[in-house]
């Protein structure tokens, strides 16, 4: 029978593609990929996305830096992925569970002042009051220091690219603290010619 226990750990994941719109596409993804600190994380690349796993800090922490790497080159930059926690049968990783709770990249970040637009949407999987969680992480990110507009199917959010992944990261931290197994869908845009 397969494994459908979660974990000791509340091992957090991410896939996501960076999608450079420009003719230095691989260049742009693999020193963004390489450049990062992302030690504190399990980490793979294949020809359509990144997966990382470990503790939700360091997946947010990294995402954000290597999202901020790329989008400092100047050229219109998106990404697009998927957070998840207490997926029944992820506790491959557990050994990354032992790093602390210290964002490594956040130091050297602060200096990336770098404003985009990100469209996100929570999965509190499995309740039947996830209805509540979500307008609960909506209400909330309006006091997190980006504009927040509705849209259909996702909220959206303008600001800094710190402030909204710090937004996401705060609306994923707080939903999977109640609901077990928890999903995060985003699209985020830097430089992008339509605001020009
Ligand atoms: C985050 C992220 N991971 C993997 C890919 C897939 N990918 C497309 S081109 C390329 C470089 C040449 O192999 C890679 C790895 C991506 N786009 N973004």
């Amino acid at each position: 029978m397969t494994n459908q226990q979660c974990g000791t750990s509340r091992i957090a994941g991410v896939q996501f593609t960076l999608f450079p719109m420009s003719d230095n596409f691989v260049d742009i993804i693999l020193s963004a990929l390489d450049e990062v600190d992302h030690s504190s994380v399990w980490k793979e690349t294949d020809d359509v996305t990144t997966c990382m796993r470990g503790k939700i800090v360091h997946i947010f922490d990294i995402t954000k830096a290597i999202f901020l790497h790329a989008a400092k080159t100047g050229e219109h930059v998106a990404m697009s992925g998927t957070f998840s926690v207490g997926c029944p049968g992820d506790n491959e990783a557990d050994v990354y569970m032992a790093e602390s709770d210290e964002p490594v990249n956040a130091p050297n970040l602060s200096a990336n002042e770098q404003q985009a637009g990100c469209k996100f949407a929570i999965h509190p999987l499995g309740r039947d009051d996830y209805m509540d969680k979500i307008y609960e992480q909506i209400d909330l990110s309006k006091a997190r220091g980006v504009d927040v507009s509705p849209s259909h199917y996702m909220t959206r959010l303008d600001g800094d690219v710190a402030s909204i992944f710090d937004a996401m990261e705060e609306a994923f931290e707080a939903v999977q603290q109640e609901v077990s197994h928890t999903t995060m869908t985003f699209t985020i845009s830097a430089n992008s010619p339509s605001n020009r």
